[in-house]
């Protein structure tokens, strides 16, 4: 699978164990920064990711920050973008089989690393549900259509 991940500095570290982990399972994984632990702006990571996953030149996204939580607002500004922060296996199982979930949003502060390797694995292994989610999506499609303001 085609996966973008960013992250700002206080992801970092995690990003980097996720990369290393998506690599080894031979994901075609781009990295698009931070690039250390300096102190930068999680929109202009999760802008990069969720324009890619919007463009469709990428499959999925994964988003690390403190909380997940900013990373998921900034994502979401994209149209076709469905980012959450996720908190646990049920919530990644959950958010691909009802949501169809394209960007993954970690907390790098209040998950343990092995869980998130764990999550990240359902996350990408989960298929979306269809049937009566399908009908959900669109709904959520149509919002951003009626809506729109780019
Ligand atoms: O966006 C967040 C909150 O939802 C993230 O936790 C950020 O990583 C955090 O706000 C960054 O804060 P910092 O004090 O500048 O490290």
């Amino acid at each position: 699978m085609r996966i973008a991940i960013g992250s700002d500095h206080r992801g970092f570290h995690l990003k980097a164990k996720i990369v290393s982990v998506l690599k080894q399972q031979d994901h075609e994984v781009e990295d698009v920064g931070a690039l250390g632990d300096e102190s930068v702006d999680y929109p202009d990571y999760a802008a990069i990711v969720a324009k890619k996953v919007s463009e469709g030149t990428i499959d999925r996204g994964i988003l690390i920050c403190g909380t997940g939580i900013g990373m998921a607002v900034a994502a979401n500004k994209f149209p076709g973008v469905r980012a959450a922060p996720c908190t646990d296996e049920v919530t990644a199982e959950i958010s691909r089989r009802h949501n169809d979930l394209n960007v993954l949003c970690l907390s790098a502060d209040l998950l343990s690393p092995r869980v998130v390797e764990r999550m990240v694995d359902v996350w990408l292994a989960t298929e979306f549900e269809a049937g009566r989610h399908t009908r959900r999506i669109e709904k959520i499609t149509q919002l951003e259509s009626d809506n729109c303001c780019q």
